[in-house]
């Protein structure tokens, strides 16, 4: 179990709401004025990762406040609870142990008693062995040719971390003849143009599908999985030819023999290993084929090192507890409704989409760990895109519009793919817009940019608001070595752990997800009554009046 509390009783919000009003109006460019150490007092080093929150809208009262807070929440205690295999997911009474898929240092964990770091290297080893064989070529296909393309057929936590991983870390793919050794490809959405394209790029004598569920019974995956096969066997024709083309990765045995893959091609994890943080166990078996297996376990070392830090080390240097606290601050006493994550790095295009489901999924909650109503605001709605990309898209909007979007901007500073000036002028963009934001641009600084310009003093007095800046928009800036898999790995488990910590000050359950079985009971109602085209009564008017259009303009 996990303590509970009231987070709008205690001590440290009381106290907080009070500074707020004191520091609201206050502008990061006199915070900075006021303060040349700004800089160092309000950043933070973890091996090559560099963290900045000094362009926040805090003091060093600030941080002591919120730091008062977590410790009033019980983080610390929280974070014991965690680590020691406590069932802290209490709605599905189940442990949160991805960090033990991470333990790269061994330590026993237990959960009901049982050490659960033997079977947790069984499956490595599994993995191991099966990617190395892909790689080799060992591995053959029902024609005796080797497998050049993967396919992982999953969705949420078994499609999005693959996903992003394997395209962040594009430049680390196992090589042949100067090219990634494999193909590897993601089919997701039900939607059956999602798998039709897909199998369009496929030659079914060298792919190999991985079908990733960790209950096996997910309506997408498990249609996807079934086109699949049978579009296999309309060219392998023989059923025997399936166990050299399907693995199944999951949690579930029984639904994964009734699929009928072979239990020796099955790569298991377990109940304790929550969807949206799997992508550190069996789930990442594509990653592990495509990056090969020792830059997976890099992934997986990056990932511990940052277990430790968190577990470890005072608050005060803390980094996820940090970047959560500030968070908090935004998200309830600002009333900041998003958060943007801007990587300027072009292989984490999936980056924020990735932690849309990570944080969203965690912390989209409005019940306490009480069972009562949460009176205040939870997790926040995340967004991104790419650098420079965003900012030709909706960086308007953060510069200029009516809404706080505290925003997180992450870059590597050595490019994967030096290319002349390219990497100077994307790290520009990383440097300026944060200062642009921070700063703004005074009513004084525009007039004397027009007059510069050649403007009279008429179009000076049209012109001047629409060109003002207000600043004081807030930014925490990451800023690493190279995106290699350690630092990666480093870099996902900081957000989980971010994402922990403000699940825990909220006194909400991060790790369960009932807002999403809703949908799936609802879909598998109406599938039954899309089967003929008579019309249908039994829902209110709108949906009823939409299912029979449906109908009808199916008809062509
Ligand atoms: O791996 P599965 O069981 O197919 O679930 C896939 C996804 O389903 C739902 O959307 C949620 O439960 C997610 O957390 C989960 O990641």
């Amino acid at each position: 179990m996990l303590p509970t509390h009231s987070f709008l009783e205690l001590p440290a919000y009381q106290q907080l709401q009070s500074h707020f009003e004191q520091i609201k109006g206050r502008h990061l460019r006199d915070l900075f004025a006021e303060n040349p150490n700004r800089f160092s007092d309000f950043s933070l080093q973890f091996e090559d990762i560099l963290v900045d929150f000094s362009k926040n809208r805090i003091t060093s009262e600030t941080t002591r406040l919120l730091r008062q807070l977590a410790g009033e929440a019980g983080l610390y205690e929280a974070i014991e609870r965690m680590f020691s295999g406590d069932a802290i997911n209490v709605t599905e009474n189940r442990s949160v142990l991805h960090v033990a898929l991470r333990n790269r240092s061994n330590t026993p964990i237990l959960v009901d008693g049982n050490d659960v770091m033997p079977d947790v290297n069984a499956v490595l080893d599994k993995m191991k062995g099966f990617s190395e064989r892909i790689s080799s070529g060992e591995w053959k296909g029902y024609s005796g040719k080797p497998i050049t393309q993967l396919v992982n057929i999953g969705i949420g936590g078994s499609d999005l971390g693959p996903v992003m991983v394997t395209e962040a870390l594009k430049p680390y793919a196992v090589q042949k003849d100067g090219k990634p050794l494999l193909d590897v490809h993601f089919v997701s959405n039900v939607d059956g143009v999602h798998i039709y394209e897909t199998l369009q790029k496929l030659d079914p004598e060298t792919t190999l599908f991985m079908i990733a569920s960790k209950t096996f019974t997910t309506q997408e995956t498990m249609s996807n999985a079934h086109s699949a096969r049978d579009w296999f066997l309309t060219h392998a024709g023989d059923e025997s030819a399936v166990a050299k083309h399907f693995v199944a990765i999951s949690t579930n045995k029984s639904e994964v023999e009734k699929f009928g893959i072979d239990p020796e091609n099955m790569f298991v994890f377990w109940d304790w290993v929550g969807g949206r943080y799997s992508l550190w166990s069996a789930i990442g078996l594509s990653i592990a084929c495509y990056i090969g297996f020792d830059n997976f376990a890099a992934l997986l070392e990056g990932g511990h090192a940052m277990d430790q830090h968190f577990r470890n080390t005072p608050i005060e240097e803390n980094i996820p507890v940090t970047l959560a606290l500030v968070g908090v601050w935004y998200n309830n006493f600002f009333g900041a409704e998003s958060h943007a994550i801007l990587p300027y790095d072009q292989y984490m295009h999936r980056f924020a989409a990735y932690f849309q489901q990570g944080d969203m999924e965690s912390n989209g909650k409005s019940v306490d760990r009480n069972g009562k109503p949460a009176a205040y605001q939870t997790g926040p709605v995340i967004w991104g895109e790419p650098g420079t990309n965003g900012q030709h898209a909706f960086y308007q909007l953060i510069h200029q519009g009516t809404k706080l979007i505290p925003c997180d901007f992450i870059a590597p500073a050595i490019s994967q793919r030096p290319l002349g000036e390219h990497h100077n002028m994307l790290l520009s963009n990383f440097f300026a817009q944060t200062e642009a934001l921070m700063n703004g641009k005074s009513g004084e600084e525009v007039v004397s940019e027009l007059v510069k310009s050649g403007k009279n003093e008429e179009e000076v007095a049209l012109l001047m608001p629409f060109k003002v800046f207000s600043g004081n928009r807030p930014t925490n800036s990451i800023l690493v070595q190279k995106m290699t898999p350690r630092t990666l790995g480093s870099l996902i488990a900081l957000y989980e752990h971010k994402i922990f910590t403000q699940g825990i000050i909220w006194n909400i359950f991060s790790f369960d997800q009932w807002g999403v079985e809703l949908g799936k009971q609802l879909a598998n109602r109406i599938l039954p009554e899309l089967a003929d085209d008579q019309p249908v009564s039994s829902h209110d008017s709108s949906t009823n009046g939409l299912i029979n259009y449906y109908k009808k303009l199916r008809k062509g």
